[in-house]
C-alpha cells in the first residue's frame, strides 16, 4: 500500500478536523463592526481562513478598499486585539467536528497511530476547542500558529511535530485542506492527503499535487489500510 510505512499522522485543524467558520466569522465581523468597517458573509470569510489569525484580520480589513492594513499598523493592532478577545468568547459557540472525525480518530488510535495537530490557529485557542469537542486525548503533540518562528506553508511546524513525536519524516503523513498544508508537506518531503470539503483558500486541492484527495474524513482509514 502507498502509505504502508506511515505510522505518525499530522492533522491540520480548521477545515480538516473542525468547521470553525461560523465562530471565526462572528469574531471577525464583531471586530469590523466596532471599527466602523463593512462586515462579510461566511462564504467570503471561509476563503480567508488557514494562514493564521493575523492574516484573517488583515484580509478582513483589506476587504475595505480604502484601508491598507500593511500601511496602518495602529489599526491592525487594534483590530487584532479586538479579534482575539471576541474569538476567545465565541470559539466554541458553533464550531463542530466534520462527519466521522471522532470515530475515525478513535479507530486510528486503536490501530496504533501516533497523531499530532499542526495548525496555524493561535495556540491558546487550540486546546480549549479540542477539549470541548472531546478529541484532545487522541493527540500526543499540538503545534499552534504562534509556537514557532514560521507557520505553514513553511515546513518547520511539520518537522517540529515529527521531532516531538520522535519520528522521521519517512514515517509521517500530513492530512490537510489548504495550499498551506500541501506546500508545507511537499517542502518537508512528507506525503499529503487533502480533504476536499475544507477551506482551500480559493485554490482547488486537486490542482496542488496532493498525493490523495478525499471527500470525507472517514476515507483516511481506507487509504491507510496496510
Ligand atoms: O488560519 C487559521 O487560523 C487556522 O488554520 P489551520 O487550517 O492551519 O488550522
Ligand atoms: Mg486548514
Amino acid at each position: 500500500m502507498r502509505f504502508r510505512d506511515r505510522t505518525h499522522l499530522l492533522f491540520d485543524l480548521d477545515g480538516t478536523l473542525i468547521d470553525s467558520v461560523p465562530d471565526l466569522a462572528k469574531a471577525l465581523n464583531a471586530t469590523l463592526q466596532e471599527l466602523g468597517l463593512p462586515t462579510y458573509d461566511e462564504a467570503t470569510i471561509r476563503n480567508w481562513i488557514g494562514n493564521g489569525a493575523a492574516m484573517l484580520v488583515k484580509r478582513g480589513l483589506a476587504g475595505n478598499r480604502q484601508i491598507d492594513p500593511e500601511q496602518d499598523e495602529a489599526l491592525f493592532s487594534e483590530a487584532m486585539e479586538r479579534f482575539l478577545g471576541h474569538y476567545e468568547r465565541v470559539l466554541n459557540d458553533a464550531t463542530g467536528l466534520y462527519p466521522g472525525v471522532a470515530e475515525t480518530l478513535d479507530a486510528l488510535k486503536d490501530a496504533g497511530y501516533t497523531m499530532a495537530v499542526v495548525t496555524n490557529k493561535p495556540s491558546q485557542f487550540v486546546g480549549p476547542i479540542l477539549r470541548n469537542l472531546s478529541i484532545d486525548s487522541f493527540f500526543d503533540v499540538i503545534v499552534g500558529g504562534e509556537d514557532l518562528p514560521r507557520k505553514k506553508p513553511d515546513p518547520l511546524p511539520l518537522l517540529h511535530a515529527c521531532e516531538r513525536m520522535g519520528c522521521g519524516k519517512d514515517q509521517a503523513l500530513m492530512i490537510g485542506d489548504s495550499a498551506n498544508d500541501i506546500l508545507a508537506a511537499q517542502t518537508a518531503g512528507i506525503p499529503v492527503i487533502a480533504v476536499s470539503y475544507g477551506y482551500d483558500n480559493g485554490r482547488s486541492v486537486r490542482e496542488l499535487g496532493a498525493d490523495e484527495v478525499i471527500g470525507e474524513f472517514t476515507e483516511i482509514l481506507k487509504k491507510l489500510q496496510r
